[in-house]
């Protein structure tokens, strides 16, 4: 079959985009999965690290899936909702839209430059629940905010929430931050195990200066990520429940593909997140894909300009990080 698609990413958080709202294509469930699996492999021509289909939606202006390189759906993606926001918006010539994801309609919207002609989209992050049920997390407690798992560490604690794809959070020094720590951490509680039956996303965060972290996570179905926008999202709220942020601010949240900026939202104990940052296009494509063989070739590939200047970001905010001592 073939396929046009665009390649883009959210902070370094590299995606596929296929949109099935102009063309005509109609991929089962097992295609979706395979097609994940097969393009995201980075010893490929293509490479990435997840899918995004954007599909017609008959409650909202698009409808976001997303699949992660090993083919699991996940039910959200922050770095790759504000690709599918752009994508839409000018699609549909709006400045703002509402977009389905698996558990929610949400509110996207484009916003001033987070940098210098670095195009930048805000996208709502919600539901958030700290039930355990709905990440799920199989320990005898109803949450697990600040607190010790003794099976996966004797020092560290943490955080477990939902966004509502699920995330496990320790603020951490910088030398566990240099450690090996966090990779065995996340290996163990994504491989067969009890505590996680349905994986998790392990992110280990530092605060830096007033308003600003730095966030470091290993993806479920991925693996490390230069960025996780629903990890920046839930690591700023759960630096704000430690007392570290304060909500309705601006919180500069830096990783290993750039910056972004969250803002945190209270209403009666219920939190949503606005993630705010760049949506960036690095190349469009056509391939031809035969699924059956697992093999795909790139007929077409154009390259568009504006990684040049997202680049320069990425140096700003290395530059600080190095700063920082990270
Ligand atoms: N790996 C995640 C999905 C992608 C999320 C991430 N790329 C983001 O920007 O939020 C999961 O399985 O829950």
């Amino acid at each position: 079959m073939q396929i046009e698609l665009i390649k883009g990413h959210g902070s370094g958080n590299d995606f596929l985009l296929i949109d099935e709202i102009t063309n005509s294509y109609s991929f089962s469930e097992s295609e979706r999965a395979g097609l994940a699996a097969l393009l995201c492999d980075r010893n490929s021509d293509l490479g990435a690290d997840g899918i995004l289909f954007i599909m017609k939606s008959d409650q909202a202006d698009g409808r976001m899936r997303v699949f992660n390189a090993d083919g699991s759906e996940a039910s959200m993606c922050g770095n790759g909702l504000r690709l599918v926001a752009r994508y839409v918006c000018e699609m549909k010539g709006l400045n703002e839209a509402i977009i389905e994801t698996m558990r929610a309609d949400l509110k996207v919207s484009k916003q001033e430059d987070i940098y210098p002609n670095v195009t930048t989209y805000q996208v709502e992050i919600s539901p958030v629940s700290f039930h355990l049920a709905d990440l799920p997390l199989n320990i005898n407690e109803p949450n697990l905010l600040n607190k010790k798992i003794p099976e996966l560490s004797q020092e560290l604690t943490f955080s477990a929430l939902a966004v509502p794809n699920p995330h496990l959070i320790s603020i951490v020094e910088t030398e566990q931050l240099k450690s090996g720590v966090q990779k065995e951490i996340s290996e163990k509680v994504n491989n067969p195990n009890e505590l996680f039956p349905d994986g998790v996303n392990v992110s280990f965060v530092k605060s830096l200066d007033a308003g600003s972290i730095y966030v470091n996570t290993f993806e479920r179905g991925v693996g490390f990520t230069n960025a996780c926008g629903t990890a920046m999202s839930a690591s700023s709220l759960v630096t704000c429940l430690q007392g570290l942020n304060s909500v309705e601010e601006i919180i500069n949240v830096y990783n290993n593909g750039g910056r972004v900026q969250c803002v945190v939202h209270e209403n009666d104990e219920n939190y949503s997140i606005d993630l705010i940052g760049n949506a960036t296009y690095m190349y469009q494509a056509q391939i031809n894909v035969d699924l059956e063989r697992e093999t795909f070739s790139v007929r077409s590939k154009e390259e568009f300009t504006e990684q040049i200047t997202y680049e320069k970001l990425q140096a700003d905010a290395q530059e600080y990080l190095q700063k920082a001592g990270l």
